[in-house]
């Protein structure tokens, strides 16, 4: 048995995302999204499952609280849906969407719990949509609008803020495989979409600056740490492609103010370019005070001419999976957080991690001990990155609760607490009180 002491103002804490869980798309006032459109497309969402009614927390997020505080977390991150605030994403703000995320953070805070949030995890308003969403300037002045309604609303409640959450999913997952919303196959518009949602990110920042708003603001890069099939130089360069689309090609603009040369090149060969205006690199690179890192899983790679723009496949090395395929591998989270040194000591927060567990209720208990596996290794992993000397300030399990997992639908549970889609009860897993021990002891006990 080993005992891992965590700092004494860790910050524990759950996530989730506003299309994900709450429901009443239709209510409130609430626009559409790309989301409500996507799903709504025959065959691009298991099931044919939507958004309409997830977990209805925009009804129940009281009991929701409640649960986060039986489970005893210090921080909530959850996502404002733009389309509730701004319904057609650049007109008339709509006050009972504003007035409902209040109650919210209100009950949050009340609770004595930390809320963390982000501006856009991936509800883009249809009507934005429909003129060339990220790739047209005009969306990225109607997010820097929506943003600013928001920072003037909530400061002072709100104190950690991201822009942006897995900028890889928004632009390449969305916008060059097709697998996300809107659904696009196309190079040069995924690339238009990174570019058109840095700026976007960049010009929010400046806002927060300008307008005093409270507390630190980031943007939360989903990671995708990859290491070489062999030795080759050429499964080595595929790797760092890999890797590289994730992570480098958002925060070397932030960070460094230029993209990875040797991406733009590669993306050249391929025949996009980035769309680059005068003063771009200059907007992008203001300065943030924190970073939101999404780990799941890490890949073997190697080369290989037909595997898509990158040229860089996964090979199955045959370990343990979790129920939606990802090899459960937690030592990518401490390699991977050595390679992000790479743009100094950032105060980093792990707001997402965690396992997609498909257990179902047995005599009222969901004994999810693979999803209770999953987190030990990966909370060890986060002792040791603490324990280096790197600025990792917290951590959020995804999810507080099953929810909607984009394509996948429903079918794919990666919460602590399991719901009932039919009757929307929830029921805590045994990994709810697994992680629940770990915060009030603020150690983890091991069987390593
Ligand atoms: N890399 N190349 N892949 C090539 C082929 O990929 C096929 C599928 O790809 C992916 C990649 C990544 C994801 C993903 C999902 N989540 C979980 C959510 N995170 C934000 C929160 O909302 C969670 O629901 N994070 N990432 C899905 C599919």
């Amino acid at each position: 048995m080993t005992i891992f002491k965590f700092p004494q103002d860790f910050r524990w804490g759950t996530a989730t995302a506003s299309y994900q869980i709450e429901g009443a798309a239709q209510e409130g006032g609430r626009g559409v999204s790309i989301w409500d459109t996507f799903a709504r497309t025959p065959g691009k969402v298991f099931n044919g499952d939507n958004g309409d009614v997830a977990c209805d927390s925009y009804h129940r997020y009281e009991e929701d609280i409640e649960l986060m505080k039986k489970l005893g977390i210090n921080t909530y991150r959850f996502s404002i849906a733009w389309p509730r605030i701004i319904p057609d994403g650049d007109g008339e703000i709509n006050r009972e969407g504003l007035d409902f995320y209040h109650r919210f953070v209100d009950k949050l805070l009340e609770a004595g719990i930390e809320p963390f949030c982000t501006l856009y995890h991936w509800d883009l308003p249809q009507t934005l949509e429909d003129i060339g969403g990220w790739g047209n300037r005009r969306t990225v002045d109607a997010f820097v609008k929506y943003a600013e309604v928001i920072f003037k609303e909530f400061s002072g409640k709100i104190n950690f803020w991201l822009t942006f959450n897995e900028p890889w999913c928004i632009a390449f997952l969305s916008n060059l495989l097709g697998i996300h919303a809107p659904g696009n196959k196309d190079l040069q518009t995924s690339i238009n979409v990174a570019h058109g949602l840095l700026v976007a990110h960049g010009k929010a920042v400046q806002s927060f600056r300008r307008l005093g708003t409270t507390g630190q603001i980031g943007i939360a890069p989903n990671v995708c740490w990859a290491e070489p099939y062999s030795k080759s130089p050429e499964d080595q360069a595929a790797c760092d492609r890999s890797i590289a689309l994730n992570t480098d090609w958002f925060l070397d603009p932030i960070y460094k103010g230029a993209y990875p040369q040797f991406m733009v090149d590669w993306f050249a060969e391929a025949g996009a370019t980035v769309p680059i205006q005068e003063g771009d690199m200059e907007i992008i690179s203001q300065p943030i005070d924190l970073l939101g890192i999404n780990y799941y899983t890490m890949g073997i790679n190697r080369f290989n001419p037909e595997a898509g723009v990158l040229q860089s496949e996964e090979v199955d090395m045959g370990l343990t999976k979790t129920d939606i395929g990802w090899p459960v591998e937690s030592r990518g989270l401490y390699e991977f957080m050595h390679y992000l040194q790479k743009y100094g000591n950032v105060d980093v927060y792990i707001t997402e991690n965690g396992a997609c567990i498909n257990d179902d209720l047995e005599n009222g208990k969901i004994n999810d001990d693979r999803r209770i596996a999953y987190y030990e290794q990966h909370l060890a992993q986060i002792h040791r990155i603490i324990n280096d000397g790197i600025n990792l300030k917290g951590y959020m399990a995804w999810s507080l609760m099953d929810n909607f997992e984009w394509a996948e639908g429903y079918r794919m549970r990666f919460g602590l607490v399991h719901v009932d889609y039919r009757s929307l009860v929830r029921t805590p897993k045994e990994s709810f009180y697994w992680y629940q021990n770990v915060i009030k002891n603020n150690w983890l006990e091991t069987r390593i």
